[in-house]
């Protein structure tokens, strides 16, 4: 079981860019989980269905976190983040910009809380004033970060989910996977 303030490394995936098997196209609408994220670890995510989660069509996607951007089929006006420095730049952002989003994922059981079903959660590394469920959510997934565990501790989980946080943004500002915030797959919300 895992103990919090593991020593863990700030970025994950090659520094050139994403690798065999990425990236990884997914997309759903945002349903329904347990309602724990916000309430049992302050850390929303938004959830999809499971099914068709697939590489290459046959092999399943391995259990773990990841992360990668979200496309989210929102009107430009409802993506009403409260922070100043997005108040300010507002006028600069573009209604593309403003539907994609860096995030981490989790692929898996959830092992500190026994689920019986498999999930796929993102969490959006963004600050939105309400909810979204039923919106159209594409995901494109640009690395692995680690596998699931289990913890000794509700505060071990939220820690290292935090530096999950941490690690997605600081790998997503390279180089090489910068440039996938522009994939039109992320904004693609017809099919
Ligand atoms: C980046 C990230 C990493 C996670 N890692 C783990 C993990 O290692 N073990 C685990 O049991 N749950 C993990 N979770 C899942 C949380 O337990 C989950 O988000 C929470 O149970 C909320 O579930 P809900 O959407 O059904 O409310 C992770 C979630 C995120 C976003
Ligand atoms: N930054 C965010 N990332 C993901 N979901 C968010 C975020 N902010 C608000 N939400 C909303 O919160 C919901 C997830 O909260 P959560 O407690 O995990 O509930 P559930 O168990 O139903 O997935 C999402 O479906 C979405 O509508
Ligand atoms: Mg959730």
């Amino acid at each position: 079981m895992r103990a919090p303030a593991t020593e863990r490394p700030l970025t994950a995936g090659p520094t050139e860019g994403p690798e065999d098997p990425f990236p990884l196209r997914l997309s759903g609408p945002v349903i329904k989980g347990f309602g724990r994220g916000s309430k049992e670890l302050q850390i929303p995510t938004a959830n999809i269905p499971i099914d068709g989660l697939r590489v290459g069509g046959c092999e399943t996607v391995e259990s773990g976190v990841y992360y990668g951007y979200a496309g989210l089929d929102i009107p430009a006006t409802t993506d009403d983040d409260e922070s100043p420095a997005a108040t300010a730049t507002a006028t600069a952002t573009t209604a593309t910009d403003s539907k994609v989003f860096p995030m981490v994922m989790s692929i898996g059981w959830n092992p500190f809380y026994k689920n019986s079903v498999r999930s796929v959660e993102v969490h959006i590394i963004h600050t939105f004033s309400k909810d979204f469920y039923g919106v159209r959510m594409n995901l494109v997934i640009l690395g692995f970060i680690r596998p699931e565990f289990d913890y000794v501790s509700k505060e071990a989980l939220i820690e290292d989910i935090k530096m999950d946080i941490r690690v997605g943004e600081k790998s997503l500002q390279r180089e090489g996977y910068r440039k996938y915030r522009n994939d039109p797959y992320l904004t693609n919300f017809e099919c």
